[in-house]
């Protein structure tokens, strides 16, 4: 058959009869437009025409395929004769892409922060919203990254510090250092490649990745980016419908993964301002999980309907009994909650609030470990479960601290991610790099020449619970980005 023109896809134009043309090919979304996860306008705006350019930024290649009944696939587009709409070029964006002319070079990055100044100059606001966003008015967001200011060390000297070594292991994997790539959402709003540029990063440091459930990049493109035996782990947003869950379960364990982190803190996802403010469209919404989503409260909102709020421990015994995979509990905020996780017999938890995405003044990770360890030592078991945390680590002091009051490892997000978007896979590996220096300066300075050797006598947490003592956070505080006013938005 010959392929269809440009002139027969454009008579379909309109809700009511809609085609599309991705990568060459039409497709007739008409029946599929109430489902978009994404909402309606912006298929109907690329109704008739090429929308490729919009397509791909966002949804994992495999989603019409997965997604579109086969009789929706209407073959393929002599794209001679397509004519090219010329996107006009805004004001803000034009200035958007002179700051990405004029910005730092990678070697300029001496620190993570520094990422995350770069990236808020160059991303696209709805990409900037979406990664730095948290919940409410942000407070926990600046304590998780605060709170290790209020841990100061007690070095040791003259303690032989030339070899020092910081490899782990981490649910027994052999790492070369105590950090994670930690799942966050949304890829491709960053990067046009999306999650996979993570993954060649953390291959090159031998550095654990985990795959978000509302990654955009498709789950297998992640497993298929991966190099030789490196590891990654799943984290999971548990669905309304169980057998969704046990399909995606079952495949990454088919697929290799190392580790199921269930993510309990969110029943539903955080109410982000700056997310919202962006009246969230579509560029980000679709995701490989593919669900139906209102879109009018943002990207978060708009794609996390299908997580199911009913979750709770009486589930857990499911979930042994679908795999195999050591299980970790993925935002724990309180020690009783760390014991019932024993109780459970999960193999361990990340203590976390979501990067303060989800519920405001809860409180940071740090000091959650410091409220959990010395209470389980008392119980006898501290080595019954691996302890994790995540949230505001960016230094390799952070990971010391976390170390020495007894994590087995960190996570971190939002840095990754801005070196992702500013620039790409070497950004990332500029990141790691910068942390395992740091690491290595500071283990020597602290008078410890391995992980084992962290412990809390070479830490002062006295003021950690005393929340009024933390000092100004400058760094922070001269990247932090302000709630913009609304009606400055809107300009
Ligand atoms: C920054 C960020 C974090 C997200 C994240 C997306 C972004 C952009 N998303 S979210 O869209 O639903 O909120 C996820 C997610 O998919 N699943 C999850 O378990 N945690 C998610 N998190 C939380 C993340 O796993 C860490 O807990 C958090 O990022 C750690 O804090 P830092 O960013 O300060 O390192």
């Amino acid at each position: 058959m010959a392929p269809l023109t440009g002139v027969e896809v454009a008579k379909h134009n309109n809700a009511k009869d809609c085609w599309v043309i991705v990568h060459g090919r039409a497709y007739d979304v008409t029946e599929f437009l109430p489902e978009h996860p994404g909402g309606q306008k912006i298929i109907i705006k690329y109704a008739g025409k090429d929308a490729t350019e919009e397509f791909d930024p966002i949804h994992p290649p495999d989603t019409l395929e997965k997604y579109l009944p086969k009789d929706k696939h209407m073959g393929p587009v002599d794209m001679t004769t397509v004519v090219k709409e010329k996107a006009e070029v805004l004001p803000e964006e034009q200035e958007r892409l002179k700051r990405i002319q004029e910005m730092p070079l990678l070697e300029q990055c001496y620190n993570l922060m520094d990422f995350e100044a770069v990236a808020r100059r160059v991303m696209k606001k709805t990409a900037w919203g979406y990664y730095s966003s948290a919940a409410d008015d942000e407070i926990t967001l600046r304590e998780n990254h605060s709170a290790f200011h209020r841990i100061w060390f007690r070095p040791r000297i003259l303690v032989n510090v030339e070899n020092v070594d910081f490899s782990t292991t981490m649910l027994g994997t052999k790492v070369s250092i105590p950090f994670y790539v930690t799942a966050t959402a949304l890829g491709k709003l960053g990067h046009v490649e999306g999650e996979v540029v993570l993954t060649r990063a953390a291959a090159r440091h031998n550095v654990i990745q985990m795959i978000p459930t509302l990654a955009s990049c498709a789950f297998d493109e992640i497993v298929d980016a991966a190099a030789g035996d490196q590891v990654q782990w799943l984290q999971l947003y548990v669905n309304k419908d169980r057998e969704i869950t046990r399909r995606i379960v079952e495949h990454a364990e088919k697929r290799g993964c190392k580790g199921l982190f269930i993510t309990v803190d969110a029943p539903q996802l955080g109410r982000r301002e700056k997310d919202m403010r962006l009246k969230f469209t579509d560029e980000g919404s679709n995701v490989q999980a593919g669900e139906t989503t209102d879109n009018s409260q943002g990207a978060a909102r708009a794609i996390s309907s299908f997580i199911d709020p009913a979750l709770s421990w009486d589930d857990i015994p499911w979930f042994k009994s679908i795999t195999k995979m050591p299980i970790v509990l993925k935002g724990v905020q309180r020690v009783e909650d760390v014991i019932k996780a024993v109780e459970v017999g999960v193999q361990g938890v990340v203590l976390s609030n979501h990067g303060g995405r989800q519920l405001d003044f809860a409180r940071s990770a740090i000091e959650v470990l410091a409220e959990t360890m010395p209470v389980l030592k008392e119980m006898g078991l501290e080595n019954k479960i691996e302890v994790y945390i995540d949230g505001g680590v960016r230094r390799g002091t952070d990971i010391i601290k976390a170390l020495c009051l007894g994590a087995k490892g960190v996570g971190i997000g939002r840095p990754f991610l801005y070196a992702m978007s500013a620039y790409g896979q070497d950004g990332v590996e500029r990141a790691m790099q910068l942390l395992k220096d740091e690491m290595e300066m500071n283990m020597r300075l602290i008078g410890a020449t391995k992980i084992e050797e962290l412990n809390p006598s070479l830490i002062d947490a006295r003021s950690l619970f005393n929340h009024g003592t933390t000092p100004v956070d400058n760094l922070a505080n001269a990247i932090y980005d302000p709630l913009v006013n609304p009606a400055q938005r809107e300009k």
